[in-house]
C-alpha cells in the first residue's frame, strides 16, 4: 500500500528525444541536423557514436508505444526532429517526416498516453546553421513558422507544447563551451543566442494563441540547479549568486516575469557588449505568458569563487562523502524540494511539470530477464519523495517525466551512458526490462509509493 499518495490525475510520464532514440537519420526526406554534422566529426562523441541508427524508434515506434503502455505511463514527452519535418529548416515540407509524427501520435492516442511534443530538443536543420543558425535574429520568425505549423497539423490532438529543451545548454554547451553541435566558442555570441531562443519561445506562444488549436497548454523546459555557496564565505556566496543568475535567473525571469535579472543583464552587457535586444523584443517577451514551467533536475550545484574565467568566476565542486551516477553528478534530491519551493515562492506559484529527472547507471547485473537496476530504482523513489515534499508544501507539480524511457544517445557522451528504464542492446536494438520500470509501473498503479 502506498505511504505517499500523490494528486488525482497526477501525470506520471517518461521523456525522450528525437536525435536520441529515433535514428534514421537520412530516411524519407529527412534533412541533416546539426548533430549529424556534430556527431560526424571526429573526436566529439566518445567512441565516434552517432545518431545514425540510436535506438531505432523511427522505424520501432509501434513495440516502443506498446512498452509505454505496459508501463502504464499516463504521457509520453518527446521532441520532433526540425529537419525531419522540414529539410532545409523552412520551405517545403517532408510529407513522410510529418507523417511520421502523426502516426505516432495516434498510436499514442490509441493507447491512452497523452503526448507532451518539445519543439527543439537541438537537433536544429544544418540548412539553418549555415546561415548563422541560432546566432542569426532571423531564425526566431523560422522557429515561428515551425511551431506554428506542427500547431496547425497536430494541435488537434497534441494539447501539451514545449517549445524549447535547455536553452542554457543550446546557447552555452553549443556556442561557448564547444562541447555540444555546433561546436562553438564565443561568449557574446552565446548569451545572443540566449536571447534569440528565449524571443522564439514568446513568438511560439503567441503563434499558439493565434492557432485554431491552441486551446491547449504551452510552456518551457528549463535545466535548474538549486545553487549553494561551498563555504559562507563572501566571495563563494557572490559565486552562488552568479551561478543562480547564470544558469537560472536568466531564462526564469524573462519567461516568467518579462525581464531579465538586471544583476546578469549588467554584467553581461558591460563585459560581453551582449545581447543586443532590439525595441519591442522584451514588450514580445513579456507579451507571451505560458501555461507552465518545464523543470529539467538532476542535481543541485555546489559552487566557489574561482578566478578561472574573467566574468563566470564560479568553479562547481564535488563535495566528498556523496553519492555520484555514472555521470559524476551528485546525486541530492532535496535539491529538488528546494528547487520547486523557490520556484513556487519566486515565480508566483506557477503550474509545474518535471520534464526530466533521471540517473545514468552502469547496468551492468542482471535478474533473470531483467536488468537489476536497484541504484536507479532508488534513485527514483528518492527523488519522487522529494517531489512529495514540494507537493504537501503546496507547490503546483502537475506531473513527471522520468528521463529516459530507454537508454539513448547521450550527446557527447555517445551510448555509454545509460538513463533508461528500458534497456536497449545496441547491437541486436532489443529492448529489455530494468527493475527500475517495473517498479515505476507500481508507483503508477497505485499514484504514489
Ligand atoms: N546529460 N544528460 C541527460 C539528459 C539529456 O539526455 C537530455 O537530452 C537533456 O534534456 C538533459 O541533459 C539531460
Amino acid at each position: 500500500m502506498a505511504q505517499l499518495i500523490f494528486p488525482k490525475d497526477f501525470l506520471w510520464g517518461a521523456a525522450t528525444a528525437s536525435y536520441q532514440i529515433e535514428g534514421g537519420a537520412a530516411d524519407d526526406g529527412k534533412g541533416e541536423s546539426i548533430w549529424d554534422r556534430f556527431s560526424h566529426i571526429p573526436g566529439k562523441v566518445t567512441n565516434g557514436d552517432t545518431g545514425d541508427v540510436a535506438c531505432d524508434h523511427y522505424h520501432r515506434y509501434r513495440e516502443d508505444v506498446r512498452l509505454m503502455k505496459e508501463l502504464g505511463l499516463k504521457g509520453y514527452r518527446f521532441s520532433i526532429s526540425w529537419p525531419r519535418v522540414f529539410p532545409n529548416g523552412r520551405g517545403a515540407v517532408n510529407p513522410q517526416g510529418i507523417d511520421f509524427y502523426n502516426r505516432l501520435v495516434d498510436e499514442l492516442l490509441a493507447n491512452g498516453i497523452e503526448p507532451a511534443v518539445t519543439l527543439y530538443h537541438w537537433d536544429l536543420p544544418q540548412a539553418l546553421q549555415e546561415n548563422g543558425g541560432w546566432g542569426n535574429r532571423a531564425i526566431v520568425d523560422d522557429f515561428a513558422a515551425y511551431a506554428a505549423y506542427l500547431f496547425d497539423v497536430l494541435g488537434d490532438r497534441v494539447k501539451k507544447w514545449i517549445t524549447h529543451n535547455e536553452p542554457w545548454v543550446v546557447a552555452f554547451a553549443g556556442h561557448f563551451q564547444g562541447r555540444h553541435a555546433p561546436g562553438l566558442t564565443d561568449l557574446p555570441l552565446a548569451v545572443q543566442v540566449t536571447h534569440h531562443l528565449i524571443l522564439s519561445h514568446a513568438k511560439a506562444v503567441q503563434a499558439y494563441r493565434a492557432s485554431k488549436h491552441g486551446d491547449g497548454q504551452i510552456g518551457i523546459t528549463l535545466n535548474l540547479y538549486p545553487s549553494v555557496p561551498a563555504s559562507d564565505s563572501e566571495s563563494d556566496r557572490a559565486a552562488a549568486t552568479l551561478v543562480d543568475g547564470h544558469n537560472n535567473r536568466w531564462f526564469l525571469d524573462p519567461v516568467l516575469k518579462g525581464e531579465y535579472p538586471a544583476d546578469i543583464l549588467r554584467l553581461y552587457q558591460e563585459r560581453l557588449n551582449s545581447p543586443v535586444i532590439e525595441p519591442g523584443d522584451m514588450e514580445c517577451i513579456a507579451a507571451s505568458p505560458m501555461d507552465f514551467l518545464g523543470i529539467n533536475y538532476y542535481f543541485q550545484k555546489v559552487v566557489k569563487h574561482s578566478e578561472v574565467h574573467p566574468i563566470l568566476q564560479f568553479e562547481e565542486i564535488k563535495p566528498e562523502g556523496s553519492e555520484y551516477t555514472a555521470m559524476n553528478w551528485e546525486i541530492t534530491p532535496q535539491g529538488l524540494t528546494d528547487l520547486l519551493v523557490r520556484l513556487d515562492r519566486d515565480y508566483h506559484h506557477p503550474d509545474l511539470y518535471i520534464t526530466e529527472n533521471g540517473a545514468a547507471f552502469k547496468d551492468d547485473r542482471r535478474d533473470g530477464g531483467v536488468v537489476d537496476d536497484q541504484d536507479r530504482l532508488k534513485f527514483l523513489q528518492q527523488h519522487f519523495a522529494a517531489a512529495h515534499r514540494a507537493l504537501e508544501a503546496g507547490v503546483k507539480l502537475k506531473g513527471y517525466y522520468v528521463w529516459s524511457l530507454m537508454d539513448n544517445f547521450e550527446w557527447a557522451h555517445g551510448y555509454g551512458k545509460r538513463f533508461g528504464l528500458i534497456y536497449i542492446d545496441y547491437q541486436t536494438l532489443e529492448r529489455t526490462w530494468k527493475k527500475s520500470a517495473l517498479w515505476y509501473r507500481e508507483v503508477i498503479r497505485d499514484n504514489g509509493l
